[in-house]
């Protein structure tokens, strides 16, 4: 089991630091109806995080994943509720790691925020649409002062001296935005004045639900550049939720699958992305059309994730699964270490399939019949323009 731990330490975070956060075996469920019926969005996760790693959730609607960020941050709604497992945070600079679970009222005021933020998903609804930009991180920065029992309110001055600091490191200009209301800035700036408000008390972790929906391509273009560059200057950790593979492969060093409540498969990104081990996965990334075209056209799964309320014995995939067999209705396979990439990125590679090894062993003689085909090609080829070179010759 070390080295399984030893192996979960990715990212750009070195091999010698603590992960910021510990989620173990965590389950969230919610009541439902007049019943009270429990649904558990959330069953059974668990990952590290290490400080500057940033990991991208990825799944259909429905798998769990806004309900594992705000699990996360204890901002479940009242009807839903952590059930089982842990979550440990470890403060920058040592001390105690802090048992979230127990965190409660001023504590768990004082801690959201200034030591874990989130960017939720929709720029304009997270916002106080009848307060200037000021007044909101006035809000933030004062409220956080009272929690943490500062006993000088900070000014306006230093409010806006704190704002300006991050409204540039996201690359907007202060004296722009800091007087306008939320309605007077475009998208793009939106989203930008937020992740600077979610920063501006300098978390060690930051969690965005769909960094970048509903913005054009140019301007998630720049959204996402300017978080890798912010995620270097400041080294704080990210988990983010998308939608969006390429978004995904281009912004974590380590990447989630979620399906049915369960992470189904993790590793260093480029790795899961080059070998998908798990037929989820791998469905997801046949789903996704290809701006250059060449190659097979998107491929939809069938079905649709299944209900939470009546989980299906076995793995919860089965149902969709191109490679079923009848040991994966009645088996529910746990994650398992299927490659160990040792780059600069040293992570495990798990997926959870009954059937990883033979699927493995079939993509890779698939890849090796293409690869001799194309050599055949090649040489075929070659050899139909020998004579026509020698004739151009003689
Ligand atoms: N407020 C709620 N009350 C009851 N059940 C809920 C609630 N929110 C989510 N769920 C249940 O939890 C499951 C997971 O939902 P969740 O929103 O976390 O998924 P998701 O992967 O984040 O989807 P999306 O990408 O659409 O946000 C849903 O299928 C639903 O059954």
């Amino acid at each position: 089991m070390a080295t399984v731990v030893n192996q979960e330490r990715s990212g750009t975070g070195s091999s010698t630091d603590r992960p910021v956060l510990q989620v173990e075996d965590l389950r969230i469920t919610y009541r439902t109806g007049r019943s009270g019926r429990a649904v558990e969005a959330v069953r059974g996760v668990s990952f590290d995080l290490y400080p500057r790693q940033a990991l991208a959730l990825v799944g259909e609607s429905g798998c769990g994943k806004s309900t594992l960020a705000l699990g996360l941050l204890r901002l479940l709604p009242r009807l839903g509720g952590i059930s089982g497992g842990s979550i440990r945070y470890q403060p920058q600079g040592g001390g105690d790691p802090v048992d979230v679970r127990a965190l409660e009222g001023r504590r768990l005021r004082a801690w959201r925020w200034s030591e874990v933020a989130m960017v939720f998903q929709g720029a304009m609804n997270a916002f106080n649409p009848v307060l200037r930009i000021e007044d909101q991180f006035a809000d933030t920065i004062r409220a956080h002062a009272e929690g943490n029992g500062r006993a000088a309110r900070p000014s306006m001055r230093e409010v806006r001296e704190r704002a300006a600091e991050n409204l540039r490191a996201v690359r907007l200009e202060p004296a722009r935005v800091l007087g306008s209301y939320p309605h007077e800035l475009s998208g793009g700036m939106r989203q930008r004045v937020l992740i600077a408000l979610s920063l501006v008390l300098e978390p060690q972790v930051l969690l965005m639900d769909e960094p970048t929906t509903a913005l054009d391509l140019l301007t998630q273009r720049s959204i996402v550049d300017m978080l890798r560059e912010l995620r270097e200057e400041r080294g704080f950790a990210l988990i983010f939720i998308s939608h969006d593979l390429a978004l995904a492969s281009e912004l974590s060093d380590r990447v989630a699958t979620m399906y049915a409540g369960r992470i189904i498969e993790t590793g260093a990104t480029p790795e899961v992305f080059a070998h998908p081990r798990h037929p989820y996965t791998s469905g997801l990334m046949r789903a996704v059309p290809r701006v250059r075209g060449g190659g097979p056209g998107p491929v939809s799964i069938p079905g649709s994730p299944p209900d939470l309320a009546h989980p299906p014995a076995g793995c919860a995939f089965a149902a969709r699964c191109p490679h079923v067999r009848d040991a994966c209705h009645e088996t529910d396979p746990p994650l398992e270490t299927v490659a160990v990439s040792n780059g600069p990125e040293l992570t495990a590679h798990r997926a959870a399939c009954l059937r990883w090894r033979e699927l493995a062993e079939e993509a890779a003689a698939a890849d090796d019949a293409e690869q001799a085909a194309d050599a055949g090609q090649t040489d075929d080829a070659e050899q139909a323009e020998l004579p026509q070179q020698k004739g151009a010759t003689e």
